[in-house]
């Protein structure tokens, strides 16, 4: 079968940062959907969030009266000393208690929804077609359930607190050193467009260079994963140090970008401590004459200056988090992208197999054509006409790269055909419901993969309702209880990533084992390339005539065995099907292609 191989790429899709519109902002406040089942306690984190904000603006004024009272020029409420410091004890203490509720309920409500986006997502990327896959890479799609909602779940807890809490300390500051003295506030604010105006440039600026860091880190990921998945052939060609050479030099280059980017964040933050401290001078030294004129008092002063450290300090917040609820939105389109992708036509409410409606399995193909929808331009199978009537075994032979595969993935309509139609009973695929298609196709593959757990797990794969006994019972037949006794802990020993490793024909042997427990009406079998020793050939081959006892079967045929057994032989090459017969019909023709095949190919299989 067509396996997509160890570098093989798929097109990469874009991942820009998305810049804030109004629509970006519309589309991405959509996520908080997700937050809509608790937001209860979105409300009260925010309420908190909102206490522990104005709590703190009450401290600028204290520590202004506190001056005040210490120099005798105190003209409010408040005088006395001891009482002052005790009420700023009492804000901070509030701010402190405040802030524990805001964390509180906003992880609880921040780690839930995302918990819901990941389940949904992944809940989606079981259900998308192949097709889907075919146009990425598997890293690509992994980092949506990591990194992006990573990135969301930051927004939801921590950015959008920030934002609340920095708006919060601009507003009210403004609000409050307007009323303090109006001279004062229009000198100090005719410094802070220029501010503003820098801060914007400067941040666009690390806005392109995090972004090229982010592709180039994804970048060494890519290499990463993909060699990790495939670390067998990297060994087997010795490519080792190849591979460390490639992960070395994208590392660099992603490094280098990662070190301009902090450059620049590096001069952005001096340049708002500078231009904040600068302001803040200018400030003192235009309060002060204020004072020396008498237009204001000292404590007045004091907690001005206070809330201008503040604002500025909100500001500069403010330009990071711009940053950041850009990079949220970007995450929140492409999980979002994903969530409206359209899913395959599956029927949910089926939810044992025994509930799927059981079809004959005759099975007509009808000038089918299709090319694979990554490449269009290739038609990969032309004019496929042929019919396996059930219970009978029609075996595929023909040159690699001919189509053989294709023709399975269409029956279990992986993708749709482009030209005419595949039916089963009559039934035109593209109107039968996908579960019941699939429900009533058997699978064993080429290549088995086994799932990491038991393999009694694995085997009851085929129908998770299975009883123990029926499990045992399929293994039996499948020449795969010996083995599996054999084993200390039997049916339930692990194999997979952390188990035991099983041998090529035991694993063929569990997955036929699966494939009778299913009980399929259609049974596809992929025949393995590479031959396995005599005895296990053997006990494999038995299995395999059990498994396919009335049942419809499709075999991709490598063994003259098993062509010899079939009723149809289809030869398929460029995608045709060039002869059709019984192996007695095709041998007899000496300059057939079948017979040309049968003298390169099965020999000496
Ligand atoms: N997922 C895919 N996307 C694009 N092209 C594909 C895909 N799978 C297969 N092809 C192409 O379609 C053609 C037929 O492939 P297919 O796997 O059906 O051949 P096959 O006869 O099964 O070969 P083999 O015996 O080597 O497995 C090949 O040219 C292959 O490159």
């Amino acid at each position: 079968m067509a396996k997509r191989g160890f570098g093989q790429t798929g097109a990469q899709d874009g991942e820009e940062r998305k810049k804030i519109t109004k629509e970006s902002f519309q589309r991405g406040l959509r996520i908080f959907s997700y937050v809509l089942p608790y937001k209860f306690k979105f409300i009260v984190g925010l309420a908190f969030l909102l206490f522990s904000s104005l709590t703190f603006m009450a401290f600028p004024y204290l520590v202004g009266q506190l001056f005040d009272s210490a120099t005798g020029n105190s003209t409010g409420i408040l005088t006395n000393i001891n009482v002052i410091a005790m009420g700023l004890f009492g804000v901070i203490l509030l701010q402190g208690i405040f802030s524990f509720f805001r964390v509180y309920f906003f992880a609880q409500v921040s780690e839930n929804a995302v918990a819901d986006i990941r389940r949904d997502l992944y809940s989606k990327f079981m259900q998308l077609p192949i097709s889907f896959y075919e146009k990425r890479r598997v890293g690509e799609i992994t980092s949506r359930i990591t990194t992006d909602v990573a990135q969301v779940q930051d927004a939801m807890s921590i950015t959008l607190a920030e934002l609340f809490r920095q708006s919060t300390t601009l507003i009210v500051g403004v609000i409050i050193i307007m009323w303090t003295s109006i001279k004062l506030s229009l000198f100090m604010l005719a410094t802070f467009p220029v501010l503003i105006v820098l801060a914007m440039v400067f941040g666009r600026r690390i806005k392109t260079l995090s972004k090229k860091t982010q592709d180039e880190l994804a970048n060494t990921n890519v290499i990463v994963e993909e060699t990790l998945q495939a670390i067998n052939t990297v060994k087997a060609f010795t490519n080792e140090m190849f591979e460390v050479n490639r992960y070395r030099t994208t590392l660099a280059k992603a490094v280098k970008t990662a070190i301009t980017t902090a450059n620049y964040r590096g001069a952005f933050i001096s340049f708002i401590i500078i231009g904040l401290f600068g302001g803040i001078i200018l400030v003192i030294w235009y309060g002060a004459t204020l004072v020396a004129n008498g237009d204001i008092n000292q404590g007045d002063l004091v907690s001005f200056v206070l809330y201008t450290a503040f604002i500025g300090a909100s500001v500069g917040g403010l330009g990071e988090l711009y940053g950041k609820v850009q990079s949220a939105l970007g995450a929140t389109e492409r999980i979002l992208e994903i969530l409206q992708e359209q899913e395959e036509p599956t029927d949910k409410s089926l939810r044992a197999l025994s509930q799927v409606p059981r079809v004959q399995g005759n099975i007509t193909y009808q000038n089918v054509a299709f090319s694979y929808p990554t490449r269009p331009d290739i038609q990969v199978l032309k004019n496929i006409s042929f019919e396996a009537r059930a219970g009978e075994k029609v075996a595929v032979v023909g040159p690699s790269g001919a189509g053989k595969s294709t023709i399975i993935q269409l029956l279990m309509r992986f993708y749709d055909v482009q030209g005419g139609s595949i039916t089963v009973d009559g039934k035109d695929l593209r109107d039968m419901d996908l579960t019941t298609l699939r429900g009533n196709i058997g699978i064993v593959p080429q290549e088995v993969l086994l799932f990491g757990g038991s393999i009694k797990e694995n085997i009851a794969y085929g129908r998770p309702e299975a009883t123990e006994a029926e499990i045992i019972e399929a293994a039996k037949k499948a020449n795969a209880y010996n083995f599996i006794e054999s084993f200390p802990e039997g049916l339930d020993t692990l194999v997979g990533e952390r188990g035991i490793k099983l041998s090529g024909g035991q694993r063929q042997r569990v997955a036929i084992a699966r494939a009778i427990l299913k009980n399929p009406a259609i049974l596809i079998l992929d025949e393995a390339t590479s031959s396995l020793d005599s005895e296990s050939e053997q006990l494999v081959q038995q299995a395999m005539d059990v498994l396919m006892r009335d049942r419809t079967t499709i075999i991709i045929a490598h063994r003259l065995a098993t062509i010899r057994k079939a009723d149809k032989i289809l030869v398929i090459d460029g995608g045709e099907i060039v002869e059709e017969g019984s192996h007695e019909q095709l041998s007899t023709n000496d300059n057939g292609i079948y017979a040309n095949l049968l003298r390169l190919q099965f020999e000496l299989s």
